[in-house]
């Protein structure tokens, strides 16, 4: 498979508590490619949680560093990049996300809500009703979620394991053929 991807890097989108992180890892070891997630580059550079620096900075700040690290690891090949459930929202990150793969894994609300429920890592679930706030989340942002190459339908009792081994089935789908001569 990482011979037919040719090092392209895959992008995985979808709302938080999805599973981006836990997937996007096992994807890279399975593919042989790095692994990078945007918020924890963000962290590290920053020196701060994310929380932290939506608490200090505010979510503009925080948005323009995501799509600061967004153009830089685009400029790498092989790799899996799992990223914030937000970066879909600029669209100059799109002109970034499609120099790869765009993977949308997504999930009813239900299911990410009771991965959730107790974080405490989601600045924008820190509200008086997380559930809603997810829903509210979700309905904003399907649209741009359904821009993705490949989408993966989630079901409650599915394991990150199920779940790449999925992803790495669809790839071939969307892979533009060889022209023959
Ligand atoms: N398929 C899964 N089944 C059960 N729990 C999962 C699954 N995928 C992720 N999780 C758990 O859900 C939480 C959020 O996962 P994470 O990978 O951080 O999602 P994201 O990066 O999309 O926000 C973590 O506690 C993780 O262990
Ligand atoms: O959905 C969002 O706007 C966000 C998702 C988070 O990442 P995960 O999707 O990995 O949880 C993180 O980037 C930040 O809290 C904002
Ligand atoms: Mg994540």
């Amino acid at each position: 498979m990482s011979s037919l991807l040719q090092g392209v890097n895959l992008y995985l989108i979808g709302m938080m508590g999805v599973g981006k992180t836990t997937v996007g890892r096992l994807l890279a070891k399975q593919l042989a490619y790095g692994f990078v997630d945007t918020d924890d580059v963000i962290a590290q550079a920053a020196g701060k949680f994310i929380n932290q620096i939506f608490d200090e900075e505010g979510e503009a700040a925080f948005r323009q560093l995501e799509s600061d690290v967004l153009s830089q690891v685009c400029a790498f090949t092989k790799l899996t990049i799992a990223t914030g459930g937000g970066i879909v929202l600029r669209r100059e990150n799109w002109s970034y996300l499609h120099h790869g793969l765009i993977v949308w894994l997504d999930a009813p609300v239900e299911v990410i809500y009771s991965r959730l429920a107790d974080d405490t890592t989601r600045p924008l679930l820190q509200d008086s009703d997380p559930q809603e706030k997810l829903r509210s989340l979700l309905e904003q942002r399907q649209p741009l979620y359904a821009q993705a190459d490949i989408r993966i339908a989630i079901a409650q009792e599915e394991t990150p394991e199920q779940i790449a081994t999925r992803v790495i089935e669809a790839i071939p789908s969307v892979l533009k053929k060889p022209v023959s001569h």
